[in-house]
């Protein structure tokens, strides 16, 4: 079994974008662009200049509400959306909060072709486990790649999140909790099933994420 990781790659220049995106392709096995972090101007040229690599990248846009960086519109937001899936990429991040009240994205979205990861994150505390599992299934409707995000107050919270491994049956699912309550969590989720484990190229972007490197340490430990 061999044990993924993606890049995050938060950057507000091209350029960066590009040369750390050949970095991370270098050590791991995929890298999420983050577009929120460049300006709304600058994401079709950063589009065509990382065409090339794009079936190895989840793109994410990710709205102010909903901890990331993009500053405009809804609408400008959802045209963005639609101009990357036309490049077709490894995964397109939408968030259930959106997806859930457009219905005119979810059919674009479908006949693109673009294989959906349906993102729902918690950046202040885990929810009740039942709560997380009604989530998890609503999810799956509108895709088989789920991604469930908490944060984690206690060790407790992160086993929680872990737990939706126990319930998923026919999706490829991403859970785990962030924080440094949640770090071994996403180690874990790894071993429970998960595609891949979100990294850093050295600065995390979120709390508690490890560098690629630490990662690979850790699920090489096994080989030694
Ligand atoms: O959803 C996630 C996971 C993440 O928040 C993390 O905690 O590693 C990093 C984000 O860039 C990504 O979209």
């Amino acid at each position: 079994m061999k044990y993924k990781t993606c890049v995050s790659i938060a950057e507000n220049s091209s350029n960066k974008i590009k040369n750390n995106l050949k970095q991370a392709l270098k050590k791991s096995d995929y890298a999420e662009v983050r577009f929120d972090f460049l300006k709304t101007d600058d994401i079709p040229q950063t589009l065509e200049n990382i065409k090339d690599d794009l079936k190895k990248v989840v793109c994410t846009l990710r709205p102010k509400s909903e901890g990331g960086k993009f500053e405009g519109s809804e609408k400008e937001r959802v045209a963005i959306l639609k101009l990357i899936s036309e490049y077709n990429p490894f995964l397109l991040d939408v968030e259930f909060n959106t997806i859930k009240k457009n219905k005119e994205l979810v059919k674009y979205l479908k006949s693109t072709k673009t294989r959906l990861l349906i993102s729902w994150h918690d950046f202040k505390k885990t929810p009740k486990f039942s709560e997380l599992k009604n989530k998890m299934n609503q999810m799956g409707k509108f895709s088989n790649n789920v991604k469930i995000v908490t944060t984690a107050k206690s060790v407790k919270d992160s086993t929680i999140t872990l737990q939706l491994y126990g319930q998923n049956k026919k999706n490829s699912l991403i859970a785990f909790a962030m924080g440094d309550n949640g770090r071994l969590s996403r180690i874990l989720c790894l071993y429970l099933g998960s595609p891949y484990t979100y990294v850093s190229l050295g600065k995390p972007i979120a709390p508690g994420q490890f560098s690629v490197n630490e990662v690979k340490k850790i699920i090489n430990l096994k080989m030694n």
